[in-house]
């Protein structure tokens, strides 16, 4: 029979554990090398199928951009498909923007992976990742279903195995665009190419943490340019965790808190840390994810 609605979909959030830019294509975009995780800070999302092919949504939290990530997804693939049919999208957002968290793409990936089934197309993982990709340079990784080490703009992926790390974000109120950061003349744009192998050695360290043991941000230094609000976050995380460091094109920053015993543990303990905060800021705590709780809707 077929399925004509899904609802409590998740659009979980990304850390970049570190961000290497290592060189810039003919077109201008950045050659990156990082290692995406993700984490249980989500936007939920519901879609149903409709029979006149319309595609709409409805804002459950804050109100998006009226020609969002979401109904771009949706639009892409009914192009892309020549699928009659069409949804209303339901958007509980709850994942800040202009963060580096990459919520809006997640939100681009969940609903691919939704209308793929609400459709009844049936498209395998690797056609939906290439039509990802034309949304948006994350989207790809939100579609593959695992913690990733990502290269070229962010559509080679190698799934990885990471152990189940725990995070404080911190997002200031300041959102930073992308591509200012990007065009930014203190970005250091010819890291040397580091290796998987490299990275999956400094795991296995004993209480070495992620954000000590490798890389950096090569995007944090313009960013902090930008926005004083992101050297502030830094500084703060710093001052509890005695670890900071900055997601994709910021403003949110992260502490590593700890590796804990399992994916599954109870959610991490409460932290006073929010109570000091200015005005818009957000504190969060939270879990890393083995992988993305829609990873099964597809195959491998
Ligand atoms: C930096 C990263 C790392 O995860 O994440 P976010 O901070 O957005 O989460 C991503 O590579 C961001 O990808 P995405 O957010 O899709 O960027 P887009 O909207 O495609 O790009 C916005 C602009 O940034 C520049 N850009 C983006 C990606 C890239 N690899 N090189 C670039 O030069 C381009 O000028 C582009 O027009
Ligand atoms: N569904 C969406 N959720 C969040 N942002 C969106 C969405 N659709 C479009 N956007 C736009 O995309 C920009 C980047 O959003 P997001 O993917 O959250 O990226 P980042 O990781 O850079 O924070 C936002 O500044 C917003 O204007």
């Amino acid at each position: 029979m077929a399925i004509l609605s899904l609802t409590e979909l998740p659009a979980p959030a990304k850390l970049n554990l570190f961000l290497h830019v290592v060189g810039r294509r003919e077109d201008g975009y950045h050659l990156l090398q990082s290692v995406f995780a993700l984490i249980d800070w989500c936007d939920t999302l519901h879609l149903e199928r409709r029979s006149d092919g319309r595609l709409a949504r409805h804002d459950l939290g804050p109100a998006l951009p009226a020609d969002d990530l979401c109904l771009r997804a949706a639009r892409a693939l009914q192009q892309a498909s020549g699928s009659a049919l069409g949804a209303d999208i339901s958007i509980d957002k709850r994942v800040p923007w202009g963060a580096g968290l990459g919520g809006g793409s997640s939100d681009a990936a969940t609903v691919l992976l939704a209308l793929n089934r609400l459709w009844d197309l049936h498209w395998p993982r690797a056609r939906l990742a290439a039509l990802a990709l034309t949304l948006g340079a994350d989207v790809p990784f939100f579609v593959g279903g695992h913690n990733a080490w990502v290269e070229g703009v962010g559509e080679q992926l190698t799934p990885i195995e990471l152990p189940p790390l725990r995070f404080a974000v911190l997002k200031p109120a300041v959102a930073i665009p992308t591509q200012a950061i990007f065009g930014s003349s203190l970005l250091a744009r010819d890291t040397p190419r580091a290796k998987l192998a490299v990275f999956l050695a400094s795991l296995r360290i004993p209480g070495n943490g992620e954000l000590a043991g490798f890389g950096r941000n090569d995007l944090q230094p313009p960013a902090m340019a930008h926005s004083g609000e992101v050297g502030q976050a830094l500084e703060l995380l710093k001052a509890r965790y005695g670890n900071s460091r900055m997601s994709g094109s910021g403003s949110a920053v992260f502490a590593e808190t700890g590796v804990g015993d399992s994916f599954d543990q109870a959610p991490p303990e409460a932290s006073d840390i929010g109570r000091e905060l200015p005005a818009g800021w957000v504190f969060r705590l939270c879990r890393g994810l083995e992988r993305h709780p829609l990873a099964d809707w597809l195959d491998p």
